[in-house]
């Protein structure tokens, strides 16, 4: 059986990695808010669009972190910033609906969500991947380095260098890949089902403009930002 070793030059990537994604967390945490008190369909679509705009801020300065990106294509840069957006939102929803809460809060929290003015029809896929992610348990070092992976999607629409990004992706899953090893030595899958988790991310692309649109209110205000990352308006 081949030791597995996280070389160096692997460690100081990580490091970087995981520190900038600690550093650009969301500045107000929603699901205190959530826990806080019932919202209406509007105020929870203005709290949606509000965390959405700031969570693209933080994309922005966590990829800004990621060794190599800067390198890249300047418009590969926004074609992949556009292109892994929404993942990377449902990425941290996902993670924040995971946290380790006080008994009863989860219900609380799910319950909110359900009731926020989404429609129905979404609940059920969001939810598995909410809960398909918790049963992970991922330590935060593979929560950030799936985060760029996500990033780093080498066939995003517009991407002209597509090897390049490869080259980028390639190095983070050989790091994720030795980590889960190291972490989780009697799941050998383990790195197979967060990839996995990935498939299941993309498909909530494909619903997101709907869920916005299909919000239970009238007249769905975007921000500027939003419009150009959402397929809206
Ligand atoms: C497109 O439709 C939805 C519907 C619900 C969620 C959602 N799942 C959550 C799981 C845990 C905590 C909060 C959660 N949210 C919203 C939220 O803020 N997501 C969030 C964002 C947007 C950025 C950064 C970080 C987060 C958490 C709450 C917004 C206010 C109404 C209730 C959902 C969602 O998130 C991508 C998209």
């Amino acid at each position: 059986k081949e030791k597995v070793e996280i070389t160096k030059e692997q460690q100081a990537l990580m490091r970087v990695i995981v520190e900038a994604y600690n550093r650009h967390q969301i500045p107000q945490d929603v699901a205190k808010k959530l826990l806080q008190e019932q919202y209406s369909a509007e105020e929870n679509f203005l709290l949606l669009t509000e965390m959405a705009t700031s969570q693209v801020q933080v994309l922005v300065e966590f990829t800004k972190n990621i060794p190599g990106f800067l390198s890249l294509d300047h418009e590969d840069q926004i074609a992949l910033l556009k292109g892994s957006a929404v993942e990377a939102m449902f990425l941290r929803s996902a993670q924040v609906f995971s946290r380790k809460m006080p008994n009863g809060h989860i219900e609380v929290l799910e319950e909110r969500i359900r009731k926020s003015g989404i429609s129905e029809e979404f609940m059920t896929p969001m939810f598995n991947f909410y809960r398909s992610i918790g049963e992970l348990h991922m330590v935060q070092e593979e929560q950030a380095l799936l985060t760029a992976i996500t990033i780093l999607t080498p066939d995003r629409p517009y991407v002209k260098d597509q090897q390049a990004v490869e080259r980028l992706q390639e190095q983070m899953l050989d790091v994720l890949r030795k980590l889960c090893t190291l972490q989780h030595p009697q799941e050998p899958q383990y790195f197979a089902r967060l990839l996995g988790r990935l498939t299941e991310l993309r498909t909530l692309n494909h619903y997101h403009a709907e869920m916005l649109t299909s919000w239970r209110m009238n007249d769905h205000k975007f921000t500027p930002l939003l419009c150009e990352i959402w397929d809206v308006q």
